[in-house]
C-alpha cells in the first residue's frame, strides 16, 4: 500500500504537489489522473524516494522508501522508460538489476518472457522502439516480484495490442493482491484498467474516488428507451421534470426518470420494452470538465484563432 499524507513539493516558489493526500490499496489499480504538469511524476518520485517532500510524508507498506533494505522486492517502479544505457542489451540491463538485489537469472527470464521481449532479449535497449523500451521498463519493475506496481504512463508509445496486454497484466497484478497505481493524462484508457480514481491539477486533489462512482456521476442521466407502443409508454412517463425526445418510431430518450423507474412503469402497465439503457456521458468530457480549472498549458478554443485572424 502506497500512503500520501499531506504530500507537498515545491521548487523556489513554484508549488508543485500541494498538500496532497490519498492511499494506493493493494488488490487495486488505481489510476492516477490528471493534465500535463499536474504533479504526477514528481509525486511517483517521491514514493520511490527520488524527491524528497518539502512537507509531508509518503510511505510504502508502512515505511518510506529509504527504509526499506531491499526496495525492489517492495515497490517496482516505471518512471522514465527510456533510462536504461542504450548500449546494453535488455538481458543485461535485468540482470544488473537482479545482481543488486540477489535475484536469480531464472527470475530475470521469467520477465522477460512475461514483458513478451524474448526474441529482442540481445538486441541493444538503444535499438529499442518506444513500446518495447515500455515493456522492458515494466519487466524491470516487476523483477523483485514487489507487492506495489507502480508505472508512469505505461501505455504511453504502446501499439493497440501492447495496450491490451498493459491492461490485462495490470488487473492480474491486482487480482493477485498487490497494490498498482499508474499515472495518465487519458480518463477513458484509465477507466477500462483502474477500480480506483486520485484526479489532481495543479498538485491538488481534485477526486478521490471509484471509476463506477465517477462513471455514473459523468452519465448524462439520460435512459434511452425502445419499445413498439411509444405512444402508450410516453403518456405513462410524462410528469413534471420528465422530458421525453424521439429519434425513431421506436425509440424514446428519457430524462427526469431512471431505468428502474421506467421499468417498474412499464412492467406495471404491460408495455414491452426492447432497449432501456441509462446513456453514460463522455467519461473525457468529465474529467476535463473537473480539470478545465487547473490546466497549465490550455490550447484555445477551434474557434478562437479563426475570430482572431
Ligand atoms: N526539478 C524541477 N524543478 C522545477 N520545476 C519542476 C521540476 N520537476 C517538475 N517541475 C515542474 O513541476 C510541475 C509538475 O511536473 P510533473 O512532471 O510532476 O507533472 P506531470 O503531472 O507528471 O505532467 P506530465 O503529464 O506532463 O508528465 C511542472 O510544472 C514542471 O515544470
Amino acid at each position: 500500500m502506497i500512503e500520501v499524507r499531506q504530500l507537498t513539493k515545491r521548487y523556489g516558489d513554484k508549488t508543485v504537489v500541494d498538500n496532497l493526500s490519498f492511499t494506493a490499496k493493494a488488490g487495486e489499480v488505481t489510476g492516477f489522473l490528471g493534465p500535463n504538469g499536474a504533479g504526477k511524476s514528481t509525486t511517483m518520485r517521491m514514493v520511490v524516494g527520488l524527491d524528497s517532500p518539502t512537507d509531508g510524508s509518503v510511505t510504502v507498506n508502512g515505511h518510506t522508501y529509504a527504509r526499506h533494505s531491499a526496495p525492489l522486492h517492495e515497490v517496482g517502479a516505471l518512471l522514465e522508460a527510456k533510462s536504461v544505457h542504450p548500449g546494453r542489451t535488455a538481458l543485461n540491463h535485468l540482470m544488473a538489476l537482479a545482481y543488486t538485489h540477489g535475484i536469480a537469472r531464472s527470475r530475470v527470464d521469467e520477465v522477460i518472457e512475461l514483458a513478451g521481449l524474448t526474441s529482442v532479449a540481445g538486441k541493444r535497449v538503444g535499438a529499442f522502439s518506444l513500446g518495447m523500451g515500455q515493456r522492458l521498463g515494466i519487466a524491470a519493475a516487476l523483477l523483485g516480484d514487489p507487492s506495489i506496481v507502480m508505472l508512469d504512463e505505461p501505455v504511453n508509445g504502446l501499439d493497440p495490442e501492447g495496450v491490451l496486454w498493459v491492461r490485462n497484466l495490470l488487473r492480474q497484478l491486482a487480482d493477485e493482491g498487490r497494490a498498482v497505481m499508474l499515472s495518465s493524462h487519458l480518463m477513458s484508457e484509465t477507466a477500462q484498467i483502474a477500480d480506483h480514481l486520485v484526479i489532481i491539477g495543479r498538485g491538488r486533489l481534485l477526486a478521490d474516488t471509484t471509476v463506477d462512482d465517477f462513471t455514473r456521476d459523468a452519465g448524462s442521466g439520460a435512459v434511452k428507451v425502445a419499445t413498439a407502443d411509444t405512444a402508450k409508454l410516453r403518456s405513462l412517463l410524462v410528469g413534471p421534470d420528465v422530458t421525453i425526445t424521439s429519434s425513431s418510431a421506436e425509440e424514446l430518450m428519457v430524462r427526469g426518470r431512471d431505468a428502474r423507474e421506467i421499468g417498474a412503469i412499464a412492467a406495471e402497465h404491460g408495455v414491452a420494452l426492447y432497449e432501456l439503457t441509462p446513456q453514460a456521458a463522455s467519461l473525457e468530457s468529465a474529467f476535463m470538465d473537473l480539470t478545465r480549472d487547473s490546466v497549465e498549458y490550455q490550447s484555445a478554443p477551434a474557434g478562437a484563432a479563426r475570430k482572431a485572424a
